[in-house]
């Protein structure tokens, strides 16, 4: 169980105090980092100008977990995996990966961890095949693992076809899984996959599901945002729900949701539930 939850379990987080002015003030009740978890967030701010996307945020993935990261648009979740994973500064607070800060020691922690950033350009004048090979060589592997592995990768992502096509001619789904290929080739101990779904079709992502079921019965730990309760039901063990920049619950699944579904549950805590008026244009008959 990750701290944010009571003794009850999947009960709400204590909000992250607001400072007046929004300062980076860290909480007074800040628990220290778990040296032990896969990923260990504390305190983490990030701001946009005067948006604050990320507000004192606190969570800790147990290594083994496979853990879910949902919440609205707009709620933080791709701001904090990005500081999670070194892509992105945080103003304040600290990111623990296997109990290496993760921003005093970026090549050390980094090492360990296989990112599926949102939106993130690739080399898309390389084929999937050279696409893959490049992100094996750029982790230090030799070439042979690496051929190897990249073969492995194309044929289970189902792109085996498509392996000598230029990524930039590739669709949406095919790109998200050559993203998915490269950050797996060098084994990472922790995969921080953001959106991995993301149109991606159902045999490919039952596909995936499994692969990724595969790895974290073998040990590693996969952190994923989704916006689709039903998967994250389904495939997660773990799940934080994320509101505001703030983690509003986090636990085990079953845990969090209680006797609801996750998405009542969701809706619950974040709510937003608007009745569509004044659309009576929309109605065509
Ligand atoms: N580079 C940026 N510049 C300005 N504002 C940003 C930037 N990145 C994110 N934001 C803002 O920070 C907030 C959190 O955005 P973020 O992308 O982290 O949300 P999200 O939970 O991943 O949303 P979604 O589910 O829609 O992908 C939003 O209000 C967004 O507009």
């Amino acid at each position: 169980m990750t701290h944010q939850t009571g003794p009850e379990g999947g009960t709400p987080a204590a909000p992250a105090p607001a400072t007046p002015s929004d300062t980076m003030a860290p909480a007074p009740h800040a628990t220290p980092p778990d040296l032990g978890a896969a990923l260990s967030l504390r305190g983490l701010w990030k701001r946009f100008g005067d948006k604050v996307a990320v507000r004192a945020l606190d969570l800790d993935v147990p290594v083994g977990s496979f853990y879910g990261l949902v919440g609205p648009n707009g709620a933080g979740k791709t701001t904090t995996l990005s500081m999670a994973t070194g892509l992105l500064r945080p103003d304040g607070g600290t990111v623990h990966v296997r109990g290496t800060d993760l921003w005093a020691h970026p090549d050390a922690a980094k090492a360990t961890l296989g990112i599926l950033p949102d939106g993130v350009r690739l080399f898309d004048r390389l084929t999937g095949l050279q696409l893959v090979t490049y992100a094996g060589l750029l982790r230090g592997m030799d070439r042979d693992t690496v051929a190897e592995r990249a073969h492995s990768l194309l044929v289970a992502m189902d792109l085996a076809a498509d392996a000598h096509t230029y990524v930039v001619d590739y669709s949406a789904g095919m790109t998200k899984k050559i993203a998915l290929a490269s950050a797996m080739i060098h084994a990472p101990r922790t995969l921080v996959l953001d959106e991995p779904f993301e149109a991606v079709d159902p045999v490919s992502a039952a596909n995936i599901r499994d692969i990724l079921a595969d790895y974290v019965a073998g040990g590693g730990t996969v952190v994923v945002s989704s916006h689709v309760m039903d998967l994250v039901q389904r495939m997660c063990d773990h799940v934080a729900i994320v509101g505001a920049g703030q983690v509003l619950a986090a636990g085990t699944v079953d845990e969090v949701r209680g006797d609801q579904t996750l998405e009542d549950r969701f809706v619950d805590l974040v709510g937003g539930r608007t009745r569509a008026e004044g659309l009576e244009w929309l109605r065509t008959s």
